[in-house]
This record gives structure tokens, sequence and C-alpha cells, in this order.
């Protein structure tokens, strides 16, 4: 497997069936993941882990194109949406850019989820990934119009299908949002579950704030919420770092 993916590689590659877990549980998916290209020594030792470029299968031989060029789509849309939420906080059109997601950092994740009855007994779970919110701002998901899959949990703790509709993505808030906006955007707690007849796929973007930003309340968020910041500061790459290499298990 020549883009199997390695700690070498910044965890960027094709992952086998099994080997992205969640809460240490072995999700029944696998899927290949591209990262933002990290140059050694961008961000010293907090971007270590996570330094590389991607790796791109050689057939189709279009992949790279392709798929690159999606990615400046969605960064531009996910770029787009921010703004729309931050003149919804009531805060400049540009809250979220400078210092904040001005060099974004980005992911996707192409993923494939098997019937269940295909996947030998030793690796089947009850899910193909299993509950968790997102980790950065927004999360573009593009999936199969014709099955559902997804599962997002409302506000009383009951999980409702996101159906697919043709056309659309279904956008998820990620953890950094939360902090961001002092609490007023709440990330998205999701599953996927496929009991379908059909294998099921997705193409999922993650848009993330800089990878070295100080994370935390914005002041118009802080003051329209009781004037205390209720988050601490995180550093973005630091708690990327703590929960990918948790995700992605012994490699
Ligand atoms: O496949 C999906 O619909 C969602 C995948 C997901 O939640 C993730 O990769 O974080
Ligand atoms: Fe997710």
């Amino acid at each position: 497997m020549k883009i199997k993916m390695t700690r070498q590689s910044g965890y960027r590659g094709y992952q086998k069936l099994g080997e992205n877990i969640t809460k240490e549980k072995r999700d029944m998916h696998e899927a290949i993941n591209c990262l933002t290209p990290i140059a050694p020594g961008k961000y010293g030792d907090l971007g270590k882990t996570l330094e590389g470029y991607n790796l791109w299968p050689e057939y189709p031989s279009n992949f790279k194109v392709v798929l690159e060029n999606y990615i400046s789509l969605l960064k531009d849309l996910s770029r787009k949406i921010m703004r729309g939420i931050a003149l919804a906080l009531g805060g400049p059109v540009d809250a979220f850019e400078r210092g904040i997601a001005g060099d974004p950092y980005w992911a996707v994740r192409l993923i494939s989820y098997p019937v269940s009855s295909d996947v030998p007994e030793e690796k089947r779970t009850d899910t193909g990934m299993g509950s968790h919110t997102d980790y950065g701002l927004l999360t573009l998901v593009n999936q199969d119009d014709d099955m559902c899959a997804l599962e997002v949990q409302n506000r009383s703790g009951v999980w409702i299908h996101a159906n697919p509709i043709p056309g659309t993505f279904v956008c998820n808030i990620g953890d950094m949002l939360e902090v961001w906006s002092n609490g007023i955007y709440q990330p998205t707690v999701h599953r996927v579950i496929n009991s379908s007849h059909q294998r099921r796929v997705s193409a999922v973007f993650f848009y993330e704030t800089d990878f070295d930003a100080a994370v935390e309340p914005v002041e118009f968020c802080v003051e329209k919420t009781g004037s205390v910041a209720k988050y601490e500061k995180v550093v973005y790459g630091e708690r990327l770092v703590q929960k990918a290499c948790c995700c992605f298990g012994d490699l």
C-alpha cells in the first residue's frame, strides 16, 4: 500500500477498516485523510507530530487535482459561512479571519462505511463512527444522497438522522467555535451508523482555526453572554495533536 497512513506521513494517507478509533472503540470505516501540509519546523514543537505532505494515489490520475480544487472551493465556502456567523453574532464581518482563521488549518476525509454483513465478524462493530464532536470551526459533510446514516443528537439527547438533501452539505459546528463564541454556538454531537445494504461514502471537509491560534472567547461574544469568559484559552494545534493521536491509535 503506497499511501498507507503512518506516523511518518503526519497521519496522512489511507486508513484501513478499524484503524480509526473514537472513544477507545474501533470505527467500522476506511478512509483517505488529507491534511494541511506542514513543512518541517513551521510551527516548532507544536507542529512536529503533524508535519508532512499529502500522499496521493496513482489512480485515478486526476485525484490530486480534483481534490485540491474541491479543498479550495470548500475553504472559500467555509470562510463565507464564518463571515455570516460573525455578522449573526453581532461582530465585524472579518471577526474570524486575521489571527483566528486567516490561514485556516483544514482536513479532508474521504470515508467509506461498509455493509456490516460484509465485514468479518471480528472486525464488526455497531458504529461506522462513534459519537463525537469535531474539533474546529465548521465541518461540511458531503454524503451519499440516497441513504441515512449520519445521526446528530438534538438538545433533548435524542438521535435524529441528518437526512441527505441532494445538492447540500450538512454543516456541523466544531469545538473551537464554541470557545470563540463563548458558548453561543454549541458543537453538534454526531455519529454514523450504516445499517443499510449499501456501502456509504462521504467526503468530509473540516475548516479550522489557524494551527497556532490561541483560542479564547471573542470580546463581542463575551459581552453578549454576561461579560464573563466561560472558556480557558486553548492552543488549537495542541488540542488537535492530543485528539488526533487518540483517534489514529497505534501506527
Ligand atoms: O461520514 C460522515 O457523515 C461524518 C464523518 C465524521 O463525523 C467525521 O469524520 O468527523
Ligand atoms: Fe465528525
